[in-house]
Order: structure tokens, then sequence, then C-alpha cells
């Protein structure tokens, strides 16, 4: 047990993973004690919901935490040792427009990839820039754990825009799919150590090894993924129980079709096989119904449930897996514990024959002074090629973010492979324009 105890402020704390992450982080108490715990949103009304309803259980089961939730940058803040950082600029109502406006051209939409990714990067970016400057004005040595989506366009416009900051920029799908294949291979996930290259939401392991023994199980896992995709016995997912997701672990053995040399990120279906995504999409009702419909409605009526009744004895919140190794992450920083975790990081030679200044997502070993990438090695032209284009779609919407650039939006868009052409690509932007007219910058 470590003497050291933590202050943590939550951006975006009226998200619907805080309460997970918040019942993680007293799961986790022993290992990483905390002494402050804040919540900050710029949603007073969302977030005094989860506020108050975790403030009543906090007085349960950890009366001696200081814990606040609070709209005040000043206040949420100061004196922290980490932010940990997972907004939704627009929420639910604009990952609403993100998925649904791509398929009125039959074009997918989805939250993080093509037009929807485009959309809502454009969308965060100021509003990422802004926590990044409060924590470096209120917490001049706190770092920056950062979840918020789309991590790929987040995490390039803070490498251009805040370069020296102390940012981490992870993703868990990585580490819910590793969970998948540790029950493929009948071991846990903390026994596998992984290889792996892409960018975020767009990659592929290319080994997963036994720690102990140094045994090789990409085959075993892939003969597995060539029938059942990642769809496992026992669901490794709370979150995944919706028939989309359950859809999308299965539709990995068609990843494996084309690339059968490596076991593919999930998301690289968007890219792959649009055509089946518009087909089986229901332009009225797409995954952020089922989330508003599910995980939104659920959290913050276990939330009225706890105010109601003035305890979480009976009501409580579920421990979510969704952010498990933020803690690993976290103590990797603060102990120095040389943690071997996929971060999305400036490539600097890790994927030898791909670009210095690309954000990508590659191993690290993890200590006080941040990630080091491990090594990957070169890639092959197909994944290189493939990955050159989305990088640059990446790179473009924060330039056309920077220069307020229309036309690099439009180029953006048109160089997307999920986007047929530069005419599509240009009524989807005017109707993104006109959708998000409260959060982009006015592009000329
Ligand atoms: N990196 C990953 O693998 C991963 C996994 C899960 C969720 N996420 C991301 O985590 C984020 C939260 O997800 P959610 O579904 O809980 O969203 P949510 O809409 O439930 O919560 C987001 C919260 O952020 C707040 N917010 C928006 N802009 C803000 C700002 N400028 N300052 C402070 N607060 C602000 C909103 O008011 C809201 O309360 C999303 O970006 C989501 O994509 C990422
Ligand atoms: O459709 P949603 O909002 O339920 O999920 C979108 C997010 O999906 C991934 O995160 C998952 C993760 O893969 C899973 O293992 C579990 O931990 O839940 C997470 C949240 O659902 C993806 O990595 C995120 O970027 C997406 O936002
Ligand atoms: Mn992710």
């Amino acid at each position: 047990m470590t003497s050291k105890k933590f202050s943590i402020v939550i951006a975006g704390g009226g998200s619907t993973f805080t309460p997970g992450i918040v019942m993680m982080l007293l799961e986790e108490a022993e290992r990483f004690p905390l002494r402050k715990l804040i919540l900050y949103d710029n949603d007073e009304k969302r977030q005094d919901i989860l506020g108050e309803a975790l403030k009543i259980l906090l007085k349960e089961r950890a009366p001696e935490l200081e814990f606040i939730f609070t709209t005040d940058p000043k206040v949420a803040f100061t004196d922290v040792d980490f932010v940990f950082a997972h907004i939704r600029v627009g929420k639910y109502a604009m990952r609403e427009q993100d998925e649904k406006i791509p398929l009125k051209y039959g074009v997918v939409g989805q939250e993080t990839c093509g037009p929807g990714g485009i959309a809502y990067g454009m969308r965060s970016i100021k509003d990422m820039l802004e926590l990044v400057d409060y924590m470096e004005e209120y917490s001049p040595e706190a770092w920056m754990l950062n979840y918020s989506n789309p991590a790929a366009i987040v995490a390039e416009a803070t490498r251009v825009l805040r370069p020296d900051s102390k940012i981490l920029n992870i993703c868990d799908m990585p580490v819910g799919t590793l969970r998948r294949m540790s029950q493929i291979v009948n071991t846990t996930p903390d026994q596998l150590e992984v290889s792996y290259f892409g960018l975020n939401h767009f990659g592929w392991w290319t080994s997963v090894k036994d720690k102990n023994t140094g045994y090789e199980y990409l085959d075993d896992i892939k003969e597995y993924v060539a029938e059942h995709g990642y769809l496992t016995q026992v669901e490794v997912d709370t979150q995944h129980m919706d028939e989309s997701w359950q859809e999308t672990h299965k539709k990995a053995k068609d990843l494996l079709a084309i690339e059968p040399r490596f076991l593919p990120n999930t998301y690289l279906k968007y890219y792959f096989y649009p055509q089946d995504e518009v087909e089986h999409a229901n332009p009225a009702y797409t995954r952020a119904n089922e989330v508003m419909d599910g995980r939104e409605k659920n959290v913050f009526s276990a939330a009225q449930k706890i105010i109601d009744s003035g305890t979480a004895k009976e009501n409580s919140f579920e421990i979510d897996s969704h952010a498990s190794f933020i803690v690993d992450l976290a103590r990797a920083i603060a102990f120095n514990t040389g943690e071997r975790m996929l971060l999305i990081v400036e490539n600097n030679g890790a994927i030898a024959n791909f670009d210095d200044d690309a954000m990508v997502e590659v191993p690290c070993i993890v200590g006080s002074d941040g990630p080091e990438p491990l090594a990957q090695g070169k890639i092959p032209q197909f994944e290189r090629a493939l990955m050159l284009q989305q990088v640059t779609v990446e790179k473009m919407v924060v330039e056309a973010y920077i220069e307020k650039s229309y036309q690099k939006m439009w180029q953006a868009l048109t160089l997307s492979k999920i986007v047929p052409n530069a005419r599509v690509a240009k009524e989807l932007l005017d109707d993104l324009i006109e959708a998000n007219k409260e959060f982009w910058p006015d592009l000329k």
C-alpha cells in the first residue's frame, strides 16, 4: 500500500462512464489511493444528477475521500495529479447527427469513423484544448489521461497545437478485444503480451504471446476468429450486449479474411465493408439511440434512485470494465511501473516505414516520464497505404480546424475510404456544417 494519495478530476463528469470509473477507483483504492475526486462538466444539470448520487455513495463507502462536483474550471483543475478526460462535445444528440446524416447519402454513419468521426473531431478540438489549458494553468504538474473521442483526431490536434503537454491518449477497444482473445485461449488478459500497429480504431495485432512461456497464440486465435469472429462463449463486455456490438465482434472473421496475417481491430469493418454497414443500418435508429435508450437511461435512472432513496446501499452503479486499465496507466505514471500498454503516440520510428509525425497506436512502456513506444518494425504495403490515407484524413481535419478551411474539410471527407466521391463529400459537408454550426469554426 503506497502512502501517497492522489487527486483526480474527471472532465466530463456527466459522462455515462463516470459512475463506472468511480466504482472502479473505489475497487482499486489499495493500488491507487485517492485523497480528492472532482467531477467537472460544462453541463451543470447533467452532472449534478451523477454528482449528487455519487456524493451519497462515497459518503457511505469512502467517507474520508474529498469529493466535489463543479462547473468552475479553477475549482476543478486546481491541486490535481491527474485529469481523466472523457468529454463528448455535443453529447448524444450530436452523436445521433454524426451517425444519421451520412446515412442520408448512403454512407456509413459511425461515432468515430468516416464522416461521423470527422464531424465529431472538428467539434472536439476547441474543447479539448480548453481542458489542456485549464490543466496547465491550475495544475502544471498534472497528466491528462484522455479517453475523449475521436481519439485519433484529438490526439493529432493536441500533437500539433499542444506538443509539449502531458497527455496520454487511450482507447479501450484493444483492451476489450484482448479480454476476448484471452477467453479464446483460456487464459487471462494479464498473461498476454501483444505486438500491435495502426492508428486509433484502425489497427492489427501481429503477435499475442503468453508472458511466461513465450508461446505465440496468434494462429490459435486466428483459427477461432475465422469461424466465430471475436464472439466468445461468455460475454466480456457489459457495454457490448446490444446486437449491433455482437454483430461487430462477429464481423472480425470477414476482416481476417482480407488480411489473414494479423488479427484485426473491429473498427476496420467500417472501412472494408461499408456497404454491409449501410445495408443493415436503420437510418431512424442508430447506435446513439441504442445508448440513449440503454446506458444513458440506465446510468441516470440508477443515479436518481440513489438520490430518491438517500442511500446507495440497495441501488448502486456497476463497476465498468470500460476503464479498468486507466488505473494501471495512472499508476505507471505515478510509480514509474514500466507497464506495457497500447497508447496513441507520435510514431517517431516505432513503425519504421511510416511517417514520424503520425499519431499511431502501438505498445508502449509507460513510466513517470510518459510512454516509450516499442519498435514494431516495418509494416506491409497494404496496411501502410490504408493507414497513410486514414492518417492524412485525420491530419487534414486538424488543418481545416486551424485554417478554418472549407476546402481542406472537403478534401478530408473526399479522402476518407468510407466516402464514395467528391460530390457526396461536398453534400455531406454542407449538411454537417448546418448541423454543427454551434460547434465548428466558420469554414471559409
Ligand atoms: N477512448 C475510448 O476507447 C473510449 C471508450 C468509451 C468512451 N469514450 C469517449 O468518452 C467520452 C464520454 O462518453 P459518454 O458516452 O459517457 O458521453 P456522455 O455524453 O454521456 O458524457 C460526456 C460528458 O462530457 C460533457 N462535456 C462536453 N463538452 C465538455 C466540455 N467542453 N467540458 C466539460 N464537459 C464537457 C457533457 O456535458 C457530458 O456530460 C466520449 O468522447 C466517448 O466517445 C472513449
Ligand atoms: O457504442 P458505445 O458508446 O457503447 O461504445 C463506443 C465505444 O466503444 C469502444 O469502447 C468500448 C470498449 O471497446 C469495450 O471493451 C468496453 O470497455 O466499453 C467501451 C465503451 O463502450 C471504443 O474503444 C470507444 O472509442 C467507443 O467510444
Ligand atoms: Mn476507442
